[in-house]
């Protein structure tokens, strides 16, 4: 393993990648290619050199592209299930959850997440919101606008000791609770969950606008 920042322990990354891309439409998301590569590919090579073990959670059916260095799981049917099938999948001391569907990852963002992890167990990448915030009226136009001062738009990676995450979402299946993140899962236990500051590239590639600003970036990116 290599990466400066030292977590007590083994790391394993835990991508949920199982996602079938609906609002994409173009079939099983994580198998989609930016400038010829997949965005489960560019994901899970941002993070190989950075962890001791990568784990996918897939579609049924779908196979890990060849070479790539992970190991693979089937899917649940939510994000959710996803990961707490990847959690029961390792006993690795600490995770980084990280979506296939965010494959511009950075070595500085995975640096300063891991040293943020050891505080209280758990840390998010997250960006500030930067433009203005309103909630729709009932008509669907403007409504009520909302203070941005202290928003910040949540990313992947999340960074969890495993038995913490493990336990949040135990407890979520208990109660049969359902978030969009793990972090709001951590959260609700009660524990601290450190905001560090992410980056505009790591968005999530959810639409087909996202798939064209991320050709252009892979184009850009490809040729430094
Ligand atoms: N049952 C699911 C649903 C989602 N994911 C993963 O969670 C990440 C974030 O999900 P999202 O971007 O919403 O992907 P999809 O669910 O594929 O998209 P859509 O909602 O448009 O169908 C993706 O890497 C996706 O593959 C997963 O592992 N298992
Ligand atoms: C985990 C996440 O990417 C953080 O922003 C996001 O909540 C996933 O949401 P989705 O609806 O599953 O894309």
């Amino acid at each position: 393993m290599t990466g400066a920042c030292l977590l007590a322990g083994r790391v394993a990354a835990l991508v949920p990648a199982a996602g079938s891309g609906t609002r994409l439409g173009r079939g099983p998301k994580a198998f989609v290619e930016v400038a010829g590569l997949s965005l489960l590919e560019r994901s899970v090579r941002a993070l190989a050199p950075h962890v001791d073990e990568v784990i996918v959670a897939l579609p049924a059916g779908m196979e890990l592209p060849a070479g790539l260095p992970a190991r693979a799981v089937e899917g649940g049917d939510t994000r959710q299930a996803s990961v707490l099938k990847l959690l029961r999948a390792t006993d690795a001391d600490y995770v980084l959850i990280h979506d296939a569907a965010r494959p511009f990852l950075s070595e500085e963002v995975i640096h300063a997440l891991r040293e943020a992890i050891p505080e209280t167990g758990a840390a998010t990448v997250a960006l500030p919101v930067a433009d203005t915030l309103v909630r729709q009226s009932a008509a669907g136009d403007w409504g009520e606008p909302t203070a941005r001062e202290g928003l910040w738009a949540v990313q992947t990676p999340q960074g969890f000791r495993r038995e913490l995450l493990l336990a949040a979402h135990q407890q979520a299946e208990r109660d049969g609770y359902a978030a969009t993140d793990d972090a709001g899962l951590v959260a609700r236990l009660g524990v601290r969950v450190r905001l560090v500051p992410g980056d505009a590239r790591l968005f999530k590639v959810t639409t087909p606008g996202d798939l064209l600003l991320a050709e252009a970036l892979a184009a850009a990116e490809d040729r430094r």
